[in-house]
């Protein structure tokens, strides 16, 4: 006899086999139930008319698989984990059932007043009751999906006329509030370019629909660290009473511990953690912990990601999922092979095996018009770096040797808050012109640009394997064809293809047109002059090539796969060359090279013998261009610092230091252990200063009475707009 459970499994099969017959593959649990009908009617229950127009009007005819799949299981009552390749879709199949379930829930009903409210006696929903989070690991992507719920939002009257409250014109309000605020307070860190930022927001606003709409509404807030501060963040969600919070860890977090902010029972129904897998990392546990904490354990719950299934082993019982549907949707390899990939179809996944110097001949090869590898030049291109300092240093040479029809912005998590979404805004609006993000693994996850085309790992692939298919996927996204290009150095690092064949991310060699060794080392040669030549122009860029070489090095240390990227099998010239090095850093990794002349034979690690070729430099002549900095220089130099730039007391104040803490015995260790140390110890600092907070309870009390203070004056709207400022700065709260 056939059990109820073989039925099941049975079905999921042929489920499974029709999605698969598409090219695409709604597996595991999840299939039993989804739909494998792709038109948006089809879904069960049904969607409101004025989504069916918004997808519509978006020119989204059909549902992607993971929509399919996805949407009708999530606005029903199932918890779900969902891993579906990227560019897939993921961000409509869970924000369409956030919005629906919000709009059928009875506890949206609009704000009570007297006991009835303006719209009938049903109102049930009181102020400040939030309906739904939404948490994004980065800035830049939680930005996005507040875009995307606006552009669906803008469709539903009710909501589109309340927009300003969480809308785009509320970022340039709070940034505007944030910014008075701050020079108020006479703050420091207001930076010039902020002004500019505004600009280009304010710019790209568009007018809102108007309506005389009434009934049930969505008000989304985004919270973002850094630009605005949580006391605005506060003052706004007391204004505009948002029922969908979308933000970053660390900013909802401090919303949500407001007395003002609830998440009941009776109100809150979904939870969304987007790139979950990068969310249950460990950076972000903690404040995730104390997120889910404050909300009730009666949700629904969603995971997504493009790599879910490492987080759902070690994260699900931290977020409360009960008794989840996974949801897998994979896609067949080319041929028929029967093989599922891990990356879009649309997107050809690459590799070119070249030494460290050599990549920079064959970057300049793949930007050019005139001799592209690529069939066609590529238009928007995304290069990836290890390191911070790394983007910053090339940022600033790369222009020597790259065509000059593009334009480079550079985008990482060392950059202010604003020019981070100034760069970000200005690669996105460049349209018509080619164009290059430089950037690190903070862009690697969820970002649609669709006109990405190409993807360069020009540094090899990222220490985490999971962030490698993020980068690709910023490529071929909804069926756009996209091209993905890793650069591996010859030896062991080709073992990483293998390994990447097991995760299912096969890359296959990039066909070059054949050139002569000696062109390649020729041109390369060139590259490097030139790269040199722009370092010279500046000390302030020599600088940072020192620091982005050692960061890079630091990175290589810290892959996952260090069987495969040991720092012993550096081949170190190379590396200086490909940094357009004018001198060796001082690091212990290097320390047998310390004081390498031109083309001089030196020991590497006591084994190794490497050969230099570096430039003459006079650092004593060697000026900032910076006049300022340059002046300062100088006058340490005729009182007596080191060529270097430090003092030769300031050297002897350090090893005293540094003898005074035993730091002595730790001279040795190499440079990363070095920083882990301090890591470690600010690591511990912050948990002592986090204890010290918990236990000042007069504090809070103290915190908290202030809130309730604010939150009168916000509701009786007495207190006018400077005086609310000068309330919150005065206590501390900005
Ligand atoms: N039904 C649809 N038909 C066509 N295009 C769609 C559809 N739904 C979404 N898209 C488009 O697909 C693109 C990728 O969507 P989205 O950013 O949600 O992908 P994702 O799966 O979240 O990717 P990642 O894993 O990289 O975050 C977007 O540009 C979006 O507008």
């Amino acid at each position: 006899m056939v059990s109820a459970a073989d039925r099941k499994k049975k079905a999921a099969r042929q489920e499974a086999a029709r999605a698969a017959a598409t090219g695409n593959r709604a597996s595991e649990n999840g299939a039993a139930t989804a739909t494998s009908n792709s038109d948006w009617n089809s879904i069960k229950p049904s969607l409101s008319p004025w989504l069916l127009e918004a997808v519509t009007s978006m020119g989204f005819t059909k549902m992607t698989p993971v929509q399919a799949s996805t949407m009708p299981l999530f606005l029903g009552n199932k918890d779900v984990v969902v891993e579906a390749v990227t560019g897939s879709g993921k961000t409509l199949a869970f924000l369409i059932p956030v919005v629906e379930r919000l709009l059928r829930s009875g506890g949206l009903k609009d704000v009570v007043e007297d006991g009835v409210g303006k719209n009938g006696p049903e109102r049930t929903r009181k102020r400040g009751q939030v309906g739904a989070v939404i948490i994004s690991p980065t800035r830049e992507l939680a930005m996005q999906i507040h875009n995307v719920l606006l552009s669906l939002l803008a469709f539903h009257a009710p909501s589109a006329i309340t927009m300003p409250g969480g809308g785009v014109r509320a970022d340039v309000e709070n940034i505007r509030e944030s910014r008075d605020m701050r020079r108020e307070g006479k703050e420091q860190d207001w930076e010039e370019e902020e002004e500019e930022v505004m600009n280009d927001i304010t710019e790209s606003i568009e007018p809102l629909p108007k309506s005389e709409a009434t009934g049930p509404r969505i008000t989304p807030q985004l919270l973002l660290g850094g630009i605005q501060t949580s006391a605005v963040d506060l003052k706004r969600f007391l204004a505009y009473d948002p029922n969908i919070l979308i933000g970053t860890p660390g900013r909802l977090n401090e919303l949500l511990s407001s007395p003002y902010v609830h998440c009941t029972a009776e109100s809150f129904e979904v939870l969304v953690l987007d790139e979950a897998d990068r969310l249950l990392d460990l950076g972000f546990e903690d404040t995730l912990t104390k997120i889910i904490s404050k909300l009730p354990k009666q949700r629904r719950t969603g995971l997504f990601s493009a790599t879910v299934s490492d987080a759902v082993v070690g994260g699900l019982v931290r977020t409360g999922l009960r008794n989840p549907v996974k949801i897998v949707v994979k896609v067949m390899g080319e041929g028929g092979d029967g093989k599922e990939k891990r990356t879009p179809a649309s997107l050809e996944n690459t590799y070119i095996v070249s030494s460290s110097h050599h990549r920079l001949y064959y970057l300049r090869q793949i930007l050019s018009p005139n001799t592209s590898l690529l069939p066609t030049p590529p238009k928007k291109v995304i290069i990836y770096l290890s390191s911070c300092a790394s983007v910053d240093y090339f940022a600033s040479i790369f222009q020597s040797f790259i065509p000059k029809s593009y334009l480079l912005v550079s985008l990482h998590g060392k950059q202010s808050p604003n020019t981070r979404s100034k760069n970000f805004a200005k690669f996105i609006g460049f349209d018509s012109q080619k164009s290059i993000l430089l950037t690190t693994d903070l862009a690697a996850r969820g970002l649609d640009i669709p006109a990405v085309d190409l993807v360069i790992q020009l540094d090899g692939p990222p220490a985490d394997p999971k962030a490698f298919l993020h980068r690709c996927g910023r490529a071929g996204r909804a069926g756009r064809r996209g091209m993905a290009i890793l650069f591996l150095r010859p030896g062991r690092e080709e073992e990483y293809l293998d390994f990447l064949t097991v995760r299912k991310t096969p890359v296959k060699k990039l066909q070059l047109e054949s050139v002569s060794e000696q062109t390649v080392e020729d041109e390369t040669n060139e590259i490097v002059r030139g790269m040199r030549e722009a370092v010279r122009k500046d000390r302030a860029i020599w600088e940072k090539g020192l620091q982005a070489f050692v960061s890079h090095v630091r990175a290589y240390t810290k892959h996952v796969t260090q069987s495969i990227f040991r720092t012993t099998d550096i081949d170190w010239p190379s590396l200086v060359e490909a940094y357009a090095l004018l001198t060796i850093p001082s690091m212990p990794e290097l320390r047998s090279m310390q004081g390498a002349k031109k083309t001089s034979d030196i020991s590497a690690g006591g084994s190794t013998s490497v050969t230099f070729n570096l430039p003459e430099l006079d650092l004593a002549t060697f000026a900032y261009k910076d006049r300022a900095r340059e002046k300062s220089r100088l006058a340490a130099l005729n009182a007596g610092a080191t060529p270097y730039g430090i003092m030769p007391s300031e050297i002897a104040r350090r090893i005293a230091a540094r003898e005074n803490r035993g730091e002595a015995q730790r001279r040795n260790a190499a440079w990363s252990n070095k920083k882990e140390d301090n890591e470690g110890r600010e690591e511990r600092r912050g948990k002592r200063k986090r204890k010290r907070e918990m236990n000042r309870p007069e504090e809070e009390r103290v915190k908290e009475r202030e809130w309730r203070e604010l939150v009168e004056e916000v509701k009786k709207g007495k207190m006018e707009e400077n005086e609310a400022k000068q309330g919150l700065k005065l206590n501390g709260l900005d």
